[in-house]
C-alpha cells in the first residue's frame, strides 16, 4: 500500500520557529470494503496492450515530423457549438487515435455513458444516480433517477429561485431594517464554491452582467480561517446583506462554523429574529438547515445524484449568480452546459470534444508516463477555471481502486495546475519549455469582451494576448505536448459553461476508462476524522490543561509549541468578530 508522504511548514511568529513535521498518509483508509469483483481491468485487455507497445514506435518520432503531416493535423481538429479544439500537437498519430477508440471500446465507454444519463446508479459506492446533466436539461426533458423524472423538480428549483432572486434585486425581499439587500456573502466551500467563483469571475467582465450586477457585491466565504471571514465582511453592512449557506451535506466543519460567524455578526447587529431576512440555504438536508435556524422556505434544495463538485448548475451555483445577476443570465449559460451535454452524448466519439480530450489524458497519464496537465486559459476572465477543474478532475479520479475496489496496478487521475495566460508565461512555463513534459491545455476566446486598441501599437491588446496564445503551443510543439481550444466568439457568459461540462465530460471519460468511480471521494475522510481528533486535544488542553496525548511523536512535539506559544488565548474567550 503506497504511502504518500507529505510535509507541512509550520512557520509561525507565536512559535517563533520554522519547524517542518511529516506525516505518511494511509490513503485507502476510508474505502469501503466492496466485494472484490472479478472484473477485467482495462489494463488486461488487448486494447491496452497494444498502446503500451504503440508508445514504443511513438517515443521514437518528433512532433516537429508529425505537425508536418496536414492531413494528421487536419483529421485532429473538430469543432462544435462555438467550440474549435486543435488536438494535432499531441504525441499521437492518426494509428493512437485509432487505438485509443479501441481502448474506449474496450471500457464499454458509449454503454456506461448511456447509463449516466438514464439514471443507473453508476456511483456505485454512494449507490446513487449521476445527473448532473439534469441540472441544465430543458423544462421539457425526461430524465429519469429511481423511475421519476427528475427535470419537473429541477425547474421548481430553478423557478423558486428566479422568484426569490428576482425580489431581492428589485427590493421587494428587504432585511430586518427594511433596506435592500444589496450585498451576498455565499458561504460554502469545495464544490460548493469553486465552481460559483469560476462563473463570477467569467461573468465580471461581460459587459450584459456586468449591467445587471450594478451596485451589488457578490463575495464567497470559503476558508474556515478568520482572515477569510475578515476579508469577505470588510465594508459590508449587515442590514444591507445577505448570506447564503451553501452546503450539500450541511455537515461541513468549514462552512457551519463560518455560517455560525456571519450568523452572530447578522444577530449582534441586527437581533436574533434577523437571521430569517438574512440567511438562507442551499443544501439536500433540509433537516439540518431548519435545525441551524434557516426556515425551509428560504432554502433551496439539490439532490444526491449531484455530486459536490459537479453542482455549480444547482442552486449552488444558480442562486448567488442569479442573485447578482439576474437569472436571466444565468439561465443562459444553462443553455450553454446543456447543448454540451447533448454534445456528449450523441456525437460520434471521433467528433466528440469531452471523449476526445478524455482519451488524450489518459493516453498522456497511462502511456506517455505525462501525469500532470497545464489548463492554460489565454483570458483573465477564465482565471478561476483551473481551480475549480483541480476539484472536479483530482477528487474525481485521483483514486487507487477501481470500481469495484480493485487495487490499480496503474496510477490514475491527473495533476492539474494552470493561471491565465500570459501571467503563466512569467512564472512557470520556463519548466515547461525546457524541464518536464507537462500536457498543456490552451484555451482562447475570438473576441475580447473588453477590446481596447491604442493609436500606434501594432495590434490591439486582445491580439497582443492572442499572438501568445497562437505562439506558445508551437514553442512547445518540438517535444511537448499542448491541446488549444479556441472559443468563437460567443459572448462571454455561455464560454464558462460550454468549458465546465466539456471538462466535467472530460474527466468522467477518463474515469470510465480507467474503470474508477469518479463520483465518491472517500480518501477526503480521513483528514476530516485526524481533525476533529485535534480539534477536542485542543478544547482538552486549553480548557483543562491535559497534555497533549495520542498522536504520533511529531505532531505532539508541534501541538505542545502551538499550545505554549498561544497560551495567552482566554480558555473561555468571549465572542469574537474580527475588527477589520
Ligand atoms: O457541499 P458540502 O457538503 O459542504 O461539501 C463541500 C465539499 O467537501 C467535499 O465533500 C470534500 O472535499 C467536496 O466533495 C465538497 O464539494
Amino acid at each position: 500500500m503506497p504511502f504518500r508522504p507529505s510535509h507541512s511548514l509550520l512557520d509561525c511568529e507565536l512559535l517563533n520557529l520554522a519547524s517542518a513535521f511529516c506525516q505518511l498518509q494511509l490513503p485507502f483508509f476510508f474505502i469501503p470494503l466492496v466485494e472484490m469483483a472479478s472484473t477485467t481491468l482495462i489494463c488486461d485487455t488487448q486494447p491496452w496492450k497494444d498502446l503500451k507497445a504503440h508508445t514504443e514506435d511513438i517515443k521514437k518520432t518528433h512532433l516537429r515530423d508529425l505537425m508536418n503531416d496536414k492531413e494528421r493535423c487536419e483529421s485532429m481538429m473538430v469543432e462544435f457549438d462555438g467550440m474549435f479544439l486543435d488536438y494535432s500537437r499531441q504525441c499521437a498519430t492518426l494509428e493512437t487515435i485509432d487505438k485509443l477508440y479501441k481502448l474506449a471500446e474496450a471500457a464499454s465507454l458509449k454503454q456506461q455513458i448511456n447509463r449516466m444519463y438514464s439514471g443507473e446508479h453508476i456511483n456505485s459506492t454512494e449507490n446513487r444516480s449521476v445527473l448532473h446533466v439534469a441540472l441544465r436539461a430543458p423544462r421539457d426533458a425526461v430524465i429519469n433517477s429511481d423511475g421519476k423524472n427528475v427535470v419537473p423538480d429541477v425547474w421548481n428549483v430553478l423557478d423558486k429561485i428566479k422568484d426569490f432572486s428576482e425580489k431581492v434585486r428589485n427590493g421587494s425581499w428587504v432585511g430586518a431594517t427594511g433596506k435592500p439587500l444589496k450585498d451576498v456573502i455565499a458561504i460554502g466551500i469545495g464544490g460548493s464554491f469553486l465552481g460559483p467563483l469560476f462563473v463570477h469571475a467569467a461573468l465580471q467582465t461581460d459587459p450584459e452582467a456586468v449591467e445587471f450586477a450594478k451596485g451589488r457585491q457578490l463575495r464567497f466565504l470559503a476558508n474556515v480561517d478568520p482572515i477569510d471571514v475578515a476579508r469577505n465582511i470588510a465594508g459590508l453592512n449587515p442590514e444591507t446583506t445577505l448570506v447564503v449557506v451553501v452546503s450539500k451535506t450541511f455537515t461541513t466543519a468549514e462552512t457551519m462554523l463560518n455560517a455560525r460567524t456571519l450568523r452572530e455578526w447578522i444577530s449582534s447587529a441586527l437581533g436574533p429574529s434577523a437571521v430569517a431576512k438574512h440567511m438562507v440555504a442551499v443544501s439536500t438536508n433540509l433537516t439540518l438547515v431548519e435545525k441551524f435556524g434557516i426556515d425551509p422556505n428560504n432554502a433551496f434544495a439539490f439532490w444526491d445524484w449531484v455530486g459536490g463538485r459537479y453542482s455549480v448548475c444547482s442552486a449552488v451555483g444558480v442562486l448567488p449568480l442569479s442573485l447578482q445577476y439576474g437569472f436571466s443570465i444565468v439561465e443562459k449559460f444553462l443553455k450553454g452546459a446543456s447543448s454540451i451535454d447533448e454534445h456528449f452524448r450523441s456525437a460520434p466519439f471521433e467528433k466528440n470534444i469531452p471523449v476526445l480530450l478524455g482519451l488524450l489524458s489518459v493516453w498522456n497519464v497511462s502511456f506517455l508516463g505525462y501525469p500532470a496537465r497545464a489548463i492554460l486559459p489565454y483570458s483573465q476572465a477564465l482565471e478561476k477555471f483551473a481551480p475549480h477543474i483541480q476539484q472536479v478532475s483530482m477528487e474525481s479520479n485521483g483514486k487507487g481502486v477501481s470500481i469495484d475496489g480493485v487495487p490499480l496496478p496503474y496510477e490514475a487521475g491527473e495533476i492539474d495546475f494552470g493561471e491565465p495566460g500570459t501571467n503563466g508565461q512569467h512564472s512557470f512555463y520556463q519548466l515547461i519549455h525546457q524541464g518536464r513534459v507537462i500536457p498543456c491545455d490552451f484555451i482562447g476566446i475570438v473576441k475580447s469582451q473588453q477590446p481596447v486598441y491604442l493609436k500606434g501599437e501594432v495590434v490591439s491588446n486582445h491580439d497582443e494576448l492572442m499572438s501568445n496564445f497562437f505562439a506558445q503551443p508551437d514553442a512547445l510543439a518540438y517535444g511537448k505536448t499542448a491541446e488549444q481550444l479556441l472559443k468563437e466568439n460567443v459572448s462571454q457568459h455561455l464560454i464558462p459553461h460550454k468549458l465546465l461540462a466539456s471538462y466535467e465530460h472530460r474527466v468522467t471519460v477518463e474515469g470510465f476508462v480507467w474503470g474508477i468511480n469518479s463520483f465518491d471521494q472517500w480518501g477526503v475522510e480521513l483528514g476530516k476524522s485526524l481533525a476533529t481528533q485535534v480539534r477536542k486535544q485542543l478544547n482538552a488542553s486549553r480548557t483543562k490543561s491535559e497534555p497533549v496525548e495520542g498522536f504520533n511523536f511529531s505532531t505532539t512535539t508541534l501541538l505542545t509549541r502551538y499550545l505554549q506559544a498561544s497560551s495567552d488565548i482566554p480558555a473561555e474567550p468571549p465572542t469574537l468578530l474580527p475588527r477589520i
